[in-house]
């Protein structure tokens, strides 16, 4: 890990009889504080701070906690990630009955999929962060842990994978986005709406999320590069060409973000062909919800020609998860014949 402070871990005092929760903290705004030179806010709060803000902790699990990055969170990479699920699996296998992690909310949703795409234990996995720092009027980060907490140390959530927790309310790790730059209100799940909630200090779940069988990575394992080329109207060929013409090396894949159900200007389908003749190119939706089509358009662009030239629809995940996943697919050994069946294993509901 790209740690920028030391590791510590230290144990909330509290009744030994209640559950253990790991508590991983990354940084954040949830651990950020105004800097000395005025320019705005950055990560420095540690996360002993963090848990001593919330008293009311003691009282739900005995919380164990270490610091394991101090970072924003667009600096949190997926190998910090894949790293995190082997601490997490050997903390629940010492006997942890969940784990929390507390990031920034700019990727919180990218880590919670990722780890949902790794986890293969029944304990629950909950992810959290703030809209606000610690010190704002209405911080919303210690209601954020001690929902989170909570739900990690609940049987309720057990066996459900990985979970966001904001706002008092649960979100299944596949749907969660974040979708306000400020608002405390940022996330949602669009499509399926929250699966659960925190109510009168214990955490209810409505639904349980589908998830494929978990996917197995060894720590230690390069995760292949992929793009994401996101499409508007009268979008130019000329970034797919460069990509065709080999100017960006060490491209293992491309996640063509189409509009509406997966869609490009027909100026762009001899680029896609030849695109996809070098590397896997998969088909994602810039609307945020439902499933990329495949069966639907069949004009120039459309989604049957994409997918009849071989493009790989991505189900219902958007362009980030489905760069994840592509990632995560080639490290482990995908070929380009098996990424089709892989996309349907891994991110389709039927
Ligand atoms: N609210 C936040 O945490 C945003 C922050 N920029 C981060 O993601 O690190």
């Amino acid at each position: 890990m790209t740690s920028q402070t030391a590791q510590t871990t230290s144990t909330a005092a509290g009744d030994n009889s209640l559950p253990v929760v790991e508590l991983f903290a990354l940084g954040g705004t949830i651990a950020s504080a105004p800097r000395t030179d005025g320019e705005g806010v950055s990560p420095t709060v540690r996360v002993e701070d963090l848990v001593a803000a919330v008293p009311g902790l003691v009282a739900v699990a005995q919380v164990r906690a270490t610091q394991v990055l101090q970072v924003p969170s667009c600096e949190v990479t997926p190998g910090d990630v894949v790293e995190l699920a082997a601490r997490m699996r050997a903390a629940v296998d010492a006997g942890a009955a969940g784990c929390v992690v507390t990031q920034g909310t700019d990727t919180l949703e990218e880590t919670a999929f990722l780890l949902d795409l790794l986890w293969d234990r029944e304990a629950p996995v909950v992810v959290t962060g703030a809209m606000r720092t610690p010190d704002a009027p209405g911080a919303d980060g210690p209601a954020n842990l001690l929902g989170a907490v909570t739900v990690a140390a609940s049987d309720t959530a057990r066996g459900a994978g990985v979970l966001a927790v904001v706002g008092d309310q649960i979100h299944a790790a596949r749907y969660v986005h974040k979708a306000h730059t400020s608002a405390p209100s940022a996330f949602v799940s669009p499509g399926t709406g929250p699966i659960g909630w925190l109510v009168e200090g214990r955490a209810a779940l409505a639904l349980t999320p589908r998830r494929p069988a978990a996917v197995h990575l060894a720590e230690d394992t390069p995760l292949p590069e992929v793009l994401v080329v996101r499409v508007g109207m009268g979008e130019s060929p000329a970034l797919l060409s460069a990509l065709v013409s080999g100017a960006v090396p060490g491209v293992a894949g491309v996640v063509l973000e189409g509009v509406g159900g997966g869609h490009v200007p027909r100026a762009l389908v001899p680029a896609l062909r030849d695109l996809v003749a070098r590397v896997p190119v998969v088909l994602a939706s810039r609307t945020g919800a439902g499933e990329t089509l495949s069966r639907s358009y069949g004009y120039p662009g459309g989604d049957v020609d994409l997918t009849q030239a071989g493009l790989v629809p991505s189900g219902t995940l958007d362009a980030a998860r489905a760069r994840l996943t592509l990632r995560v697919a080639l490290a482990v050994g995908v070929e380009r014949g098996e990424v089709e069946d892989c996309f349907r294993r891994l991110a389709r509901t039927d």
